[in-house]
C-alpha cells in the first residue's frame, strides 16, 4: 500500500524507484538476543519483535552487535580477496566437480544464466577431526576442498567465520520463534546437525554493467547471514515482489541477513522468502561471504501452527465462520532432497530449478 501511494496515479512506479529511493530495510541492534544476560527480558522481546517485523515486511535486515568480531570480517575478506587472486592453476587444485559441490568454481548458474563471478564453497563437517575427504565427511553434497598453504590461515579464518554466523542464526531463530508463539528453542533439533554452507563470493570489475553478477533468486535455506564488503552497492531486494529494486548497501559494522525458502515454509508465507539479485560494477571488483543456515538433511520441514492463524481460526470458529483458514499450504519439504535439487539445477541447465513452490498444496 505504501508502494502505491507514492506512484502517480497515472504513471509507472519507475518514476518512484529512481526519485525516491530513501526507502531500506532496517538496521537492528541485536545485542539483546546474544548478550542475552546483559539485558532484560523486555529487551530481549523488543529486538526478538523488531527482527520478526523486518522479516514480515521486508525479508531483509541488517543486524548489529552481532558477536563476530570486526577483526574476523576483515580477515574474511582479505583472506577471500588472497584465494581468489591465486592463479587459476593453482585455484583449479581445488576446484568443484560433478560429483563434489563444494570448493572453487567460475562457472555457477543461476536461473540457467552464467553468474559473472566466481566463487568458493565449504560445508558442514560431520567429524571435524577427520581430514576433509575422510568417507565419514563426504557427504550427499560432497566434501570440503581448501587451498592449503597457498592462503596461509585460510582454513582456521573461515571455520571461525563459519561456526560465528550460525550463533548469529540462531539467535535470530530463537527471537522469530517465540514471535510466533513457539518456545525459543522450537527450531533447534531441525538443525542437528545443521548442514551450513559458507559461500566466499568474488565478482570482477565487468565491462558491461548491465550485466547482472547474479541473477534474481531466492535463498534456499532458512537464514542467510552474509557478509558485505564496504565501498559497494550491488546487491538488490525485490520488495514485496513488486519489481522495485531495492539495494542493500553494507552497513558498517553489520551483517546483512535475508528470510530463506525454508523460513518460509514455516511460516506458512506469513515471512516470505525475497528475490533479490547482485548488480556488477563497471569501475571496480567486490567481495561478499553469505553464510546460508540450513537445516539437518532429515529435517522435514512443514507449515507451524503459528499464533496469528491459530487465533484466525479460533475466531472464524467462534463466529460460526470457516475454520481451517490458516491451513497449511505446503506439504513437508524433505531438507536433504530440496538441497539436492537446487543443486542440480545451479550446476547443470539441464531442467528447471526446484522451488517451493513445487511443493504447494494448492498449486
Ligand atoms: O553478493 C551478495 O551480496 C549476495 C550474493 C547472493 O545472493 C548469494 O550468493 O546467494
Ligand atoms: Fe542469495
Amino acid at each position: 500500500e505504501e508502494l502505491a501511494m507514492q506512484c502517480p496515479a497515472t504513471g509507472s512506479c519507475e518514476e518512484a524507484s529512481t526519485t525516491h529511493d530513501v526507502l531500506e530495510p532496517p538496521t537492528i541492534d541485536i545485542s539483546p538476543l546474544v548478550n542475552t544476560n546483559q539485558h532484560s527480558a523486555g529487551e530481549w522481546d523488543a529486538a526478538a519483535e523488531a527482527v520478526a517485523r523486518a522479516c514480515e515486511q521486508w525479508g531483509f535486515f541488517q543486524v548489529l552487535n552481532h558477536g563476530i568480531p570486526q577483526a574476523l570480517l576483515d580477515d574474511v575478506v582479505s583472506k577471500g580477496r588472497e584465494l581468489f587472486s591465486l592463479p587459476k592453476t593453482e585455484k583449479a587444485k581445488f576446484k568443484r566437480t560433478e560429483t563434489n559441490a563444494r570448493g572453487w568454481y567460475d562457472d555457477e548458474l543461476t536461473k540457467q544464466t552464467r553468474d559473472w563471478k566466481e566463487g568458493f564453497d565449504v560445508g558442514h563437517v560431520p567429524e571435524p577431526d577427520k581430514p576433509p575427504d575422510h568417507p565419514s565427511n563426504v557427504v550427499a553434497e560432497g566434501y570440503n576442498q581448501w587451498p592449503g598453504e597457498s592462503v596461509p590461515s585460510f582454513k582456521e579464518t573461515i571455520d571461525e567465520f563459519y561456526s560465528s554466523a550460525a550463533l548469529v542464526a540462531q539467535r535470530l531463530l530463537e527471537g522469530i520463534a517465540s514471535h510466533l508463539g513457539l518456545p525459543r528453542g522450537h527450531f533447534a533439533p531441525s538443525f542437528e546437525p545443521h548442514t551450513s554452507y559458507l559461500r566466499l563470493n568474488y565478482y570482477p570489475q565487468c565491462p558491461e554493467p548491465s550485466t547482472l553478477s547474479v541473477n534474481r533468486h531466492t535463498d534456499a535455506g532458512a537464514l542467510t547471514v552474509l557478509l558485505q564488503e564496504k565501498g559497494t552497492t550491488a546487491l538488490q531486494v525485490n520488495h514485496k515482489g513488486t519489481e522495485r529494486w531495492v539495494s542493500i548497501p553494507p552497513v558498517d559494522g553489520a551483517m546483512t541477513i535475508n528470510v530463506g525458502d525454508m523460513l518460509q515454509v514455516w511460516t506458512n508465507d506469513l515471512f516470505v522468502a525475497p528475490e533479490h539479485r547482485v548488480l556488477s560494477q563497471k569501475d571496480r571488483d567486490r567481495f561478499s561471504a553469505p553464510f546460508f543456515y540450513n537445516p539437518a538433511y532429515h529435517a522435514d520441514i512443514a507449515p507451524l501452527p503459528i499464533e496469528g492463524e491459530r487465533k484466525a481460526d479460533d475466531q472464524a470458529t467462534a463466529a460460526g465462520g470457516l475454520a481451517g483458514q490458516g491451513k497449511g499450504r505446503y506439504r513437508p519439504v524433505n531438507w536433504g532432497e530440496f538441497r539436492l535439487r537446487r543443486f542440480a539445477g545451479d550446476y547443470s541447465n539441464q531442467g528447471e530449478e526446484v522451488q517451493i513452490s513445487h511443493y504447494r498444496l494448492d498449486a
